[in-house]
């Protein structure tokens, strides 16, 4: 029984989300986080996809070279994740022919109302049901300050909703 944290990563944010997520698996399965550039996951027993959401949904070659600006300019204090402008989300959901085993999508925003934000996580779940497959879970979307720094408690969110993500898939094998 395996998990693959998969995730896409312009600041940091949404990568330490994908870590909490992965430690709220960790006690029910071997888990592993990566960004999802480097191609691979896509066979694991449950594959949790994550992505920051640009411009009202999943980052595009052209946003990712936006966030590389905005971490260029020294007053925004941003460091840039060192895979951030390579592929991501988007394009990993592209070669994908067949849907994973089983999935759950999250995405991190910024703290305004979902319906001026978006949200990436819906643009995910939208690409997967495409497939015809559906999440194991809704999906969860984490807020960063408009700083682009994690909102307090989003770490602990994101662990619970990890626990119960393993509980739901994972569990009820180790019942058996
Ligand atoms: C080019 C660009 C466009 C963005 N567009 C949106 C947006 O439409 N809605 C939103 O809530 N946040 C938007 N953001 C903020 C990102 O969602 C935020 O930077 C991200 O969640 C932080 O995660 P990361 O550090 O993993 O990149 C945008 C950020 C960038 C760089």
């Amino acid at each position: 029984m395996t998990a693959v944290v998969l995730y896409e990563s312009m600041f940091g944010n949404t990568r330490r989300i994908a870590e909490a997520i992965a430690e709220g698996l960790s006690p029910v399965t071997a888990v592993t986080v990566e960004p999802c550039s480097r191609g691979g996951g896509a066979d694991a027993d449950l594959v949790v996809l994550g992505a920051p959401t640009h411009a009202h949904t999943l980052p595009r070659p052209e946003s990712r070279k936006e966030a590389a600006r905005w971490a260029d300019d020294p007053e925004q204090h941003l460091t840039l994740e060192p895979e951030a402008t390579a592929s991501g989300v988007r394009e990993w959901l592209e070669q994908l022919t067949t849907p994973p085993e089983a999935w759950a999508a999250f995405g991190t925003r910024v703290d305004i109302p979902r319906m001026f934000a978006g949200d990436a996580s819906a643009g995910i779940q939208r690409r997967l049901r495409r497939l015809g497959s559906d999440p194991i879970a809704e999906s969860e979307c984490f807020v960063v300050t408009t700083k682009n720094t994690l909102v307090d408690g989003e770490l602990e969110r994101a662990r619970e909703w990890g626990r119960s993500l393993g509980e739901h898939v994972f569990a009820p094998l180790v019942a058996e």
